[in-house]
């Protein structure tokens, strides 16, 4: 499997030099690293066989999302920290990232709690402040997962939005399925391309 660049061993960790359009964080096992393999089928060539199949992220590692055909540019990139990493996510907020994607998996109700308290955390801080945030409720397709009203009783999801009405944006997702499936996918690329274009009439040239 490619994963495009992986940067983990057991030295301390620390941002690299690359410039990262989008940062995902989300605790471990919420599916960042699936979602980033999958997104990059939405525009690219999908692989004939989508190997659902994930190792645990030890560091950071990075993605490279295709845009569609008259894009101003080819390509987003992603960094995804590890779930283990949490203590060092703040490492990459002051980077020049320009939106967070926080993946919480609402398949399972032992992890939700933890979740909302990180989610909270990553909207909260001072670096992050003025950066889009999308909130993807990862794993839908699995039979028992929380209900939208569930997810706002417990997380208070409603207020959130109210509060951050044009910062945070939430998406429900599936990395296991197509995104001819799973519609969200392509719009959360195109959301990722909104945001680094700087730009919503961006997306006009994918009807031409
Ligand atoms: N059914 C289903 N399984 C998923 C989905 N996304 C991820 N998974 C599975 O959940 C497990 C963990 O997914 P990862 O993408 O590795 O999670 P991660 O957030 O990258 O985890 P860390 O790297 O440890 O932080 C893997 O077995 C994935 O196949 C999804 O949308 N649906
Ligand atoms: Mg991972």
């Amino acid at each position: 499997m490619s994963n495009g660049g992986l940067c983990c061993g057991s030295g301390p960790v620390s941002p690299t030099d690359d410039t990262d359009d989008i940062l995902f964080v989300g605790l471990q096992g919420s599916g960042k690293t699936l979602l980033g393999q999958r997104l990059r089928t939405v525009y690219g060539k999908a692989p004939t066989t989508f190997r659902l199949v994930t190792t645990e992220t030890n560091g950071s590692q990075d993605f490279r999302i295709p845009t569609f055909k008259g894009c101003p540019f080819k390509e987003i990139r992603i960094r995804e920290c590890g779930g283990s990493m949490q203590p060092l996510w703040r490492n990459w907020y002051s980077r020049p990232i320009k939106a967070v994607v926080f993946t919480l998996d609402v398949s399972d109700p032992a992890a939700l709690a933890a979740g909302g308290v990180e989610l909270q955390r990553v909207l909260q801080h001072p670096e992050l402040s003025s950066k889009p945030i999308c909130l993807a409720l990862t794993k839908v397709d699995l039979p028992f997962t929380a209900t939208r009203a569930e997810l706002d009783l417990a997380l208070g999801l409603c207020d959130l939005q109210e509060l951050y009405p044009s910062r945070l944006r939430i998406m429900a997702i599936s990395s296991v399925r197509s995104p001819e499936e799973c519609p969200e996918l392509e719009a959360l690329v195109d959301w990722m391309i909104e945001i680094k274009a700087g730009d919503q009439t961006v997306l006009s040239a994918k009807k031409n």
